[in-house]
């Protein structure tokens, strides 16, 4: 069992490929950036952070062993091949993010006499593998931001000084296997553990593609944290009788306002916890917030094939010939979320905007 989903060291690249999930645990070298565009685009390796991070470092394996005549050709091989790597999946922004950084850098150097074009080249490699650690340091701090956050909003909920360990529900795959370790959501769910305040963790299935029943189990079992998994259908139900203290899930893209593109079902368990009265959290790190788009009516929704709904592996479990409407994402309203959960603290949706340029002008 691996829950290591990256595998890198300068001029190496695997992806652990999350289709074989959880019955094989087997890693695909990825040799440049068609090799990850690829990955990408098939959902060998999916989840907002890790996107980004492979699409990045596909591209630092692929210049690694290159001798570049110019600064000029490195950063139009930079700007082209990020750019490229972006088109693998629309909806998550971190690809997108990540991409302007270092094309930014790119351009940065170029302009600097002062550094070879070899000096250069470093630069890129190292700022792409500086993403590894760094998504992991920032899952941590989501983790305790998340905790602390939701064990608060009980305490006051109840009326206690101290919560005692909650129940909570997420959806999809927020792990080690949608990031470079630890965790977006599921890191809140770690952080509870560590802290001895995770009375237990209800996973749901999520269709289609099954990242909670292959991937989010996969990770609970491994880690032996006390998991129940659920189908889609049946969250509502759960939220009724099974006191369910807040629901946790990810984000591949957060608006300007705090709406949120996440896994497809995500809307109607927001929708649901608001009837229940139950929080709802995003946990995102500043990398999967777009403050280019005033809300979620602007984020493209990618609709995947129709095989990954009417199949299960080989397997036909749908009627030949029916019409599918397969969207990989839906977005959740502002209104519906109690606090976006990220690095640097908790913020309601109203506050996000404000919160976030301020970190971003310091
Ligand atoms: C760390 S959040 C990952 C985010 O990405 C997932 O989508 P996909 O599996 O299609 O890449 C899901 O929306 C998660 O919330």
């Amino acid at each position: 069992m691996s829950l290591q989903s990256i595998k890198y060291q300068r001029g190496s690249l695997e992806i652990l490929d999350q289709l074989l999930l959880p019955v094989v645990s087997k890693y695909l070298p990825v040799r440049g950036v068609e090799d990850g565009w690829k990955v990408i685009n098939k959902m060998q390796v999916r989840g907002a952070p890790a996107i980004a991070i492979v699409g990045c470092l596909s591209l630092a394996v692929e210049i690694y062993p290159e001798v570049f005549s110019s600064k000029k050709s490195l950063r139009q091989e930079i700007e082209g091949k990020l750019n490229y790597l972006v088109s693998a999946r629309p909806t998550a922004v971190n690809m997108k993010i990540s991409a302007d950084e270092l094309i930014t850098l790119a351009n940065e150097l170029t302009k600097d006499d002062a550094i070879t074009v070899e000096e250069m080249k470093q630069r890129f490699l190292k700022a792409t593998e500086a993403m590894l650690e760094k998504d992991i340091a920032d899952n941590r701090a989501i983790g305790a931001n998340g905790a602390k956050a939701i064990l608060e909003h009980v305490a006051e909920a109840t009326g206690v000084a101290t919560a005692g360990p909650v129940r909570v529900l997420t959806h999809c795959n927020t792990g080690s296997l949608a990031t470079a370790g630890y965790g977006t959501a599921l890191g809140v769910v770690r952080n509870l553990s560590e802290l001895g305040k995770l009375e237990h963790v209800y996973c749901t299935e999520t269709r289609p593609y099954n990242q909670g029943a292959r991937l989010t189990a996969y990770e609970l079992v491994h880690e032996k944290l006390p998991a129940t998994l659920v189908l889609d259908s049946m969250v509502a139900a759960l939220l009724r009788v099974k006191n369910v203290a807040a629901v946790v899930v990810g984000a591949d893209r957060v608006a300007a306002n705090g709406d949120t593109a996440n896994k497809i079902g995500t809307y109607q368990i927001a929708v649901v916890a608001k009837h229940h009265g139950v929080p709802f959290y995003v946990a995102a790190p500043l990398t999967s917030i777009d403050l280019q788009i005033p809300s979620g009516d602007h984020i493209i929704i990618e609709v995947r094939p129709d095989r990954e709904m009417t199949h299960v592996g080989e397997h036909r479990i749908a009627a030949p010939g029916i019409n599918c409407w397969n969207p990989a994402f839906d977005v959740t309203p502002a209104s519906l979320i109690t606090g976006i959960i990220t690095e640097h603290g908790v913020f309601k949706p109203e506050a996000l905007k404000v919160e976030i340029t301020k970190l971003l002008e310091l």
